[in-house]
C-alpha cells in the first residue's frame, strides 16, 4: 500500500505534466508552432538520454550526437532503401543506438574525467565524415500519399506532438524508476566517487556499460523520430556539434541529474531558439547556437546547477527546512558523544587469534618508485591494526593492494586463507572487505540516509537498502540525522557518514584511510568511541592514520612502514619505544613526551 502510494507520488507529476502539455498543444493550430511543440519533447528526451549517462554518473559526454545521428540515419535509410516503416525503423534505431553506446563505452571508459569527455567528441565527428564518404549527404524520406499513417506520416501535425509526448512520458517514467531503483543508487555512488563505489561492491565498469547502452538507445530512438518529423537527414544536422551541445545545454540549463532538468531546459530554450530563428534567422543565421551559448553563460552565473535546483533551493529555504546551520552539526555531534561514551567494551585481540587477512611478500612499483616492497603481515580476526609511517611510506598503496585497486607486481593477498590477489574491489567487498577514503565526497543535496544507502549494495531491494542504511547510521550514532541533508553536516558527521556507508555493506573487515584527518581534539575522541564500538561488534579494523596520540589508544597493534617496507611491528608501547621508528617517523619530540 505504502509502496503503491510512493510510486504514484513519483509518477503522477510526470503524467500530469504530459497530459497538460498534450491538452494545451491540441489548441495550437499554427503548423510552425506545432513543430516547435514536437521539438520541445524531442530535445527533452535527448536531454534525458544525456542526463542518464552524464547527469547520473558524472561522466560528461560531448558526443551524444553520435547516437542521435545513427538513429536518424537508420530510420531514413531503412525507409528509403528497404521501404521499412519508421514504426519498425525507430525500434531498430534504438537497438543500434544502444549497440553503438556499448561499442563506444568499451574503449572509452578506460578514460576518466576530462579525457573521457573529450574522447566522446571524436565519435560524432568520425561518423559525420563516414556518412559523407558513403555518399549520404542528404537522405530525404519519401512522402507517402496513401495510408500515410502506416509510414508515420500524418496530415494533422498534432499527431506528431502526441507521439512525441507519448515518448516523453515513457522516457520520463523510465528515468523516474531508474532514479529510485538500486541501479540509480549505484549510478549515484559512481558519480559521488567511482573508487568508493567499487569499494562498496559496485561493478562500476559493467554498470557504466549498461548505462551508456541505455542512454545510446534512447538517443537513437529519438534521433529516428526526429528524422520522421523533419523528413530529411544530413550529416551536419544530426552529427554536428550543435546537436551534442543541445543535449548538454537543455540538461545543464534545466538541472543536471534530475528528470525535470532536461524537460525544463527544452521547454524554455527550444521555443526561444525557434522563435528567434524564425524572426531573425535570415539575417542572423545560427541564432539558436547563440541562444544556447547565452543560456549556458546565464546558468553558470545565476544558477550553476540549473534552474530546477535553484527553484528547489528557494522553495526549501522559504519553507524554512533546517538549513545548513551549526545547529544541525551540534545535534549530530551530541548523538555521537553518547555512542562514544557507551561504546561496548572489547578486549584487545592477542597473538592466538586466527588471521582474517594476510599480505605475503607484496610489492608494487610505479615506474622507478618502489611504493611497497615485499611487505608481509597478517591481520587477526577482531583486532584493530594501525598502519603508520612517514608521508610517502606506501600506506595508501598498501591499502589499494589489499582491496584490489592496485595489482601487486609480486606477492599474494589472502582473505580467510583464500588467495584473493588481483580480485577487483567490488568482488572483495562482497567477500566482506569494506573501505573508507581520505577524501569524503558527499552528495550535499541528498539526505544522509540516501548517501549511506549507496553503500548497501548487498541489499535485494531498495527497501532493504534503506533499512541497512538506517541500521548503519544507528551504529555510528547518526540515527538522528537520517533526513538531514548531507550538505549541512559537520566534518565529524561527514566522516561518520562515510563510516556508515562502508558499514551498510556489512563488512567483516574494514579498512579506514585517515579517518581522523582534519578533526579537532573532542571530535577525535568521539570518533575513537565509534570505531571501538564497531570493533567490539566483531568487525576487524585496519586503520591508516597520522594522528598518533589517538592511534596509540585505539589500536591493538601497529605495522610501521618506511620507504615501502615494514620497519617494525608490535604492540603500541613496543613500537613507540622502538629507536628505528622514532628515528624514521616519530621524532625525538615524541620520545621526550612519552618519557614525561
Ligand atoms: N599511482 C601512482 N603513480 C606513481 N607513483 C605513485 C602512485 N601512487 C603512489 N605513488 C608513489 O608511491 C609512494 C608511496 O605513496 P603512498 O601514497 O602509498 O604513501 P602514503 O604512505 O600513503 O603517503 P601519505 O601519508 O602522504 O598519504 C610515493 O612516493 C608516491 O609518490
Amino acid at each position: 500500500m505504502f509502496r503503491a502510494l510512493s510510486r504514484a507520488r513519483m509518477i503522477l507529476p510526470v503524467v500530469a505534466f504530459c497530459v497538460a502539455y498534450a491538452v494545451l498543444a491540441m489548441f495550437v493550430t499554427n503548423s510552425y508552432h506545432q513543430l516547435t511543440l514536437t521539438l520541445v519533447a524531442v530535445w527533452a528526451i535527448f536531454g534525458l538520454s544525456w542526463n542518464l549517462l552524464s547527469g547520473m554518473t558524472g561522466l560528461i559526454s560531448f558526443g551524444h550526437a553520435a547516437f542521435f545521428g545513427l538513429g536518424a540515419y537508420t530510420v531514413a535509410l531503412l525507409f528509403v532503401k528497404l521501404g521499412l516503416t519508421p514504426w519498425a525503423g525507430i525500434p531498430v534505431a534504438a537497438v543500434l543506438g544502444g549497440l553503438a553506446g556499448l561499442l563506444i563505452g568499451l574503449p572509452t571508459f578506460r578514460l576518466r574525467g576530462h579525457y573521457f569527455a573529450l574522447a566522446m567528441l571524436a565519435y560524432p565527428l568520425a561518423l559525420l565524415n563516414v556518412f559523407l564518404w558513403l555518399g549520404h549527404q542528404e537522405v530525404s524520406l519519401p512522402l507517402i500519399r496513401e495510408r500515410g499513417w502506416a509510414y508515420m506520416q500524418f496530415t494533422d501535425q498534432r499527431v506528431y506532438i502526441l507521439l512525441a509526448i507519448g515518448l516523453l512520458l515513457a522516457t520520463m517514467i523510465a528515468m523516474r524508476v531508474v532514479e529510485r531503483s538500486r541501479y540509480g543508487l549505484a549510478l549515484t555512488a559512481i558519480k559521488q566517487n567511482e573508487a568508493a563505489a567499487e569499494a562498496v561492491g559496485i561493478d562500476t565498469r559493467r554498470l557504466k556499460l549498461i548505462t551508456i547502452t541505455a542512454s545510446g538507445a534512447v538517443a537513437g530512438m529519438i534521433g529516428g523520430f526526429h528524422a520522421v518529423i523533419l523528413l530529411v537527414v544530413t550529416p551536419e544536422a544530426v552529427f554536428g556539434m550543435l546537436i551534442s551541445a543541445q543535449a548538454l545545454t537543455v540538461a545543464m540549463f534545466g538541472g543536471v541529474g534530475t528528470v525535470w532538468g532536461p524537460v525544463i531546459g527544452a521547454v524554455v530554450l527550444i521555443p526561444l531558439g525557434e522563435t528567434l530563428h524564425a524572426q531573425f534567422g535570415a539575417v542572423l543565421p545560427g541564432i539558436q547556437g547563440v541562444v544556447f551559448g547565452v543560456a549556458i553563460v546565464a546558468v553558470i552565473l545565476l544558477a550553476p546547477e540549473g534552474v530546477y535546483w535553484k527553484v528547489a533551493d528557494l522553495l526549501r529555504n522559504r519553507r524554512g527546512t533546517r538549513a545548513a546551520t551549526p545547529a544541525a552539526a551540534v545535534t549530530a555531534s551530541a548523538g555521537t558523544v553518547a555512542l562514544g561514551e557507551h561504546a561496548p567494551a572489547r578486549t584487545p585481540v592477542g597473538p592466538g587469534a586466527p588471521a582474517i587477512l594476510q599480505a605475503e611478500g607484496v610489492s608494487r612499483a610505479f615506474g622507478g618508485v618502489k611504493a611497497v616492497q615485499e611487505v608481509s603481515f597478517s591481520v587477526r580476526q577482531g583486532e584493530i591494526l594501525g598502519i603508520i609511517g612517514p608521508n610517502g611510506a606506501g600506506k595508501t598503496t598498501l591499502f589499494n593492494l589489499l582491496n584490489g585497486f592496485v595489482r601487486p607486481d609480486a606477492g599474494r593477498v589472502l582473505l580467510d586463507g583464500r588467495d584473493v590477489t588481483g580480485l577487483p574491489p567490488n568482488r572483495l567487498c562482497r567477500l566482506g572487505v569494506g573501505r573508507t577514503f581520505q577524501v569524503v565526497r558527499p552528495f550535499a543535496r541528498m539526505s544522509v540516509a540516501d548517501n549511506v544507502m549507496s553503500g548497501a549494495q548487498a541489499a535485494d531491494s531498495i527497501d532493504e537498502a534503506r533499512a541497512l542504511a538506517r541500521a548503519a547510521m544507528e551504529r555510528v550514532g547518526l540515527g538522528g540525522l537520517i533526513d538531514e541533508r548531507a550538505g549541512t553536516l559537520s566534518n565529524l558527521d561527514l566522516r561518520l557518514m562515510e563510516l556508515a556507508r562502508a558499514l551498510a555493506g556489512g563488512p567483516r573487515l574494514l579498512l579506514l584511510d585517515e579517518t581522523f584527518a582534519g578533526l579537532g581534539g573532542p571530535e577525535v575522541e568521539k570518533l575513537l568511541g565509534v570505531i571501538r564500538g564497531i570493533a567490539a561488534e566483531g568487525v576487524t579494523v585496519v586503520i591508516i592514520e597520522h594522528t598518533l596520540h589517538a592511534m596509540v589508544r585505539l589500536v591493538d597493534r601497529f605495522v610501521v612502514l618506511d620507504h615501502g617496507a615494514v620497519l617494525a611491528e608490535g604492540l603500541p608501547e613496543e613500537v613507540t619505544a622502538n629507536p628505528a621508528v622514532i628515528e624514521a617517523y616519530l621524532g625525538s619530540k615524541w620520545s621526550a613526551r612519552a618519557g614525561d
